[in-house]
Parts: C-alpha cells; sequence; structure tokens
C-alpha cells in the first residue's frame, strides 16, 4: 500500500530578514494525524515558520506543501482546512463567547457545533461574558475554541497554553488527544517541554534558523542522552554517575555502605527537558575542535548522535 502524502512537507526552507537567517534550511514532514512539536528558544524561528505554512508570511526560498497546497498560493477552500491558533491573544471584543464562536462557525463550511466547542474547553460557565472581561486564560481558550471551530484537518497551535493554570492545561491535553483520535493533524510549538512530552508523536528542534535534531519523542537526543543517572550523598558530599545499569550500581553502593541505605538516593531518567537542554547547549555552545599534540584540548563532552539521525531524517 503506498503511503497518503505527508500533510505538512518542508525542503530547505529559508527565511531572511535582511541580514537575519530566520530559517536557514529546514527540512521536515509532517504525517496525516501526527501530532508534531516544533521547539526552540525565543527567536529560533518557529513562528516564522508557522506563519509560512499557515500562508501568512512569504519564504526567501525552500519548498513547501501544506495539504497538497504550496501555502503561498492557498485559495480559500484551502485556509478552511485549517486551523490557526496564533501565538498572541488576539479576542479582546465587545462580543460573548457565544457570539464570536457562532459568527466565526459562519467562515466554515463545515463547523462543529457552538456550545460543543464550548464545552471542549471549559468555558460554558462564560459563554455569555464579554471576551473583555475573560481573564487571560480564559482569552486564550477562546482563541482555541476559534482554532478549532471549523474542524480543521490541519490544526497549528502556537504555543496554546500560555497563561493556562495546571487543571485548563490538562483539561486543553484532553482535548487535543480527542482531536487527535478523530484524525486530526496538529502542529504545535511550545514551552512547556512536558506537554510536547504528553501530545506529541514526533517532536523537531530548532535553533539558530536551523533543525538541530528530528524524531520520535522517545528518541530525540539519542540512546545515549537517555541514560539514567544516579544520585546519592557520600559523606556529605553529593556524587553523581551515568550509568544504563543503576540497579546494579545502587547494589554496588549499598554493599560498599555495608548494606546501609544510602542518603539521598535518586534514579533520573533525562525528561525531554533536560535532553533538549542539553542539545540547545551543545548547539549554541559547541564543544571545542579537538587538537591533535600535547597542547591537547578537550571539550565538555556534548551529545551529538543525534545529528546523524537529523541528516538521515532530512535526506527523506
Ligand atoms: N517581521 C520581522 N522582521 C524582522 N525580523 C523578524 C521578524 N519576525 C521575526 N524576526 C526575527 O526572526 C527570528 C525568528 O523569530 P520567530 O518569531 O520565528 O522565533 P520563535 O522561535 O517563534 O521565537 P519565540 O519562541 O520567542 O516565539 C528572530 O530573531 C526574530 O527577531
Amino acid at each position: 500500500m503506498t503511503k497518503p502524502p505527508a500533510a505538512v512537507s518542508v525542503r530547505d526552507l529559508r527565511k531572511s530578514y535582511g541580514k537575519l537567517n530566520a530559517l536557514d534550511g529546514v527540512s521536515f514532514d509532517i504525517e496525516r494525524g501526527e501530532t508534531f512539536a516544533l521547539l526552540g528558544p525565543n527567536g529560533a524561528g518557529k513562528s516564522t515558520a508557522i506563519e509560512i505554512l499557515e500562508g501568512y508570511r512569504d519564504r526567501t526560498s525552500g519548498e513547501a506543501t501544506v495539504l497538497g497546497t504550496d501555502p503561498g498560493r492557498g485559495g480559500l477552500a484551502w485556509k478552511a482546512q485549517l486551523g490557526i491558533v496564533l501565538q498572541s491573544t488576539g479576542e479582546s471584543g465587545n462580543v460573548t463567547v457565544h457570539e464570536q464562536l457562532t459568527h466565526f462557525a459562519g467562515f466554515y463550511p463545515n463547523p462543529r457545533p457552538v456550545d460543543e466547542v464550548i464545552a471542549s474547553v471549559g468555558l460554558e460557565a462564560k459563554e455569555r461574558t464579554l471576551i473583555r472581561k475573560l481573564s487571560g486564560g480564559q482569552r486564550r481558550r477562546v482563541d482555541v475554541a476559534l482554532g478549532i471551530i471549523g474542524n480543521p484537518t490541519l490544526l497549528f497551535l502556537d504555543e496554546p497554553t500560555t497563561g493556562f493554570d495546571p487543571e485548563s492545561r490538562r483539561q486543553f491535553w484532553e482535548l487535543i488527544r480527542s482531536l487527535k483520535d478523530e484524525g486530526t493533524t496538529i502542529l504545535l510549538t511550545t514551552h512547556y517541554l512536558d506537554e510536547a512530552a504528553n501530545l506529541g508523536d514526533r517532536a523537531g528542534i530548532i535553533a539558530g534558523g536551523r533543525l538541530i535534531d528530528i524524531g520520535t519523542i522517545d528518541a530525540i537526543g539519542g540512546a545515549d542522552a537517555r541514560v539514567p543517572l544516579v544520585r546519592w550523598v557520600d559523606r556529605g558530599v553529593r556524587r553523581e554517575q551515568r550509568t544504563a545499569e543503576p540497579a546494579t550500581l545502587v547494589a554496588a553502593l549499598v554493599r560498599d555502605n555495608g548494606g546501609v541505605e544510602l542518603d539521598g538516593l535518586e534514579v533520573v531518567r533525562p525528561s525531554l527537558e533536560d535532553i533538549y537542554l542539553e542539545l540547545v547547549a551543545a548547539y549554541e555552545h559547541p564543544a571545542p575542535e579537538r587538537v591533535e599534540g600535547p597542547e591537547r584540548v578537550e571539550g565538555p563532552a556534548a551529545s551529538t548522535s543525534s545529528a546523524t539521525d537529523l541528516s538521515k531524517e532530512n535526506a527523506r
């Protein structure tokens, strides 16, 4: 069976603002039904990439296809298949939540029922409230509701849960999972790495306009980056060691300690956030190149195993 065409396909995408290369040759695919998290520090180029894919921004060069169409040339029928939640809250109007959603539903050929959308973002109690009287987090939920009212095939979520309290964030995750279960393709940017880990099938990490890693959430950073860390306190001194066999190490340490429990013992498996921070730091502060001879210089250990995976993925 042939694979259906990707929902989003980007090849060597570049965007320059004057001398600044905000996107410096980025390539990736997002499969239909997939949730893809685009991660990266402030100014990395995420919003630029998303806005190009949404058809809001021209690219300098490279190829982009979104739902089979060049986003620079997408017409109304193409736009109606997209759901867009922009980074900043735009809704501060003098209309109620229900009125605003009803108004927007009218723009789409196949909208979701307004009441259902209001319930899914947890705004039932506020549906007759003027949007300008909502809290910041509640307005953000209106943004999300407006993004999904048109029953999109592809949903762009640019930092959707900024300003949400923890409970609302969990509710939002449930909503995204249900959209995903219905087959919606989702492109998410977020600075909350737990959000990316919980929702994403795959992630791409972008820094300085370049994709520095891409892969399934479990594979980002490569296997080495996931080696557990054993921490303990030895006579008041904090110690830690990375090992693929933490139980064996702990058993040996306890034995050496005369069979007595170790102070402050913990076995930590690096989270996506730990791995992300390491990858970005390694990109921003690369280890100095090795110099042969007596003056040999070695930089701090940096995980670069992902670079190989990346070139494979980019070559697809
Ligand atoms: N209209 C513009 N004109 C000039 N430079 C721009 C413009 N838009 C973005 N930039 C620059 O391009 C780079 C990438 O910006 P972008 O907004 O895509 O980053 P981002 O990854 O979305 O960041 P954040 O996480 O802060 O939202 C930044 O250096 C930014 O200052």
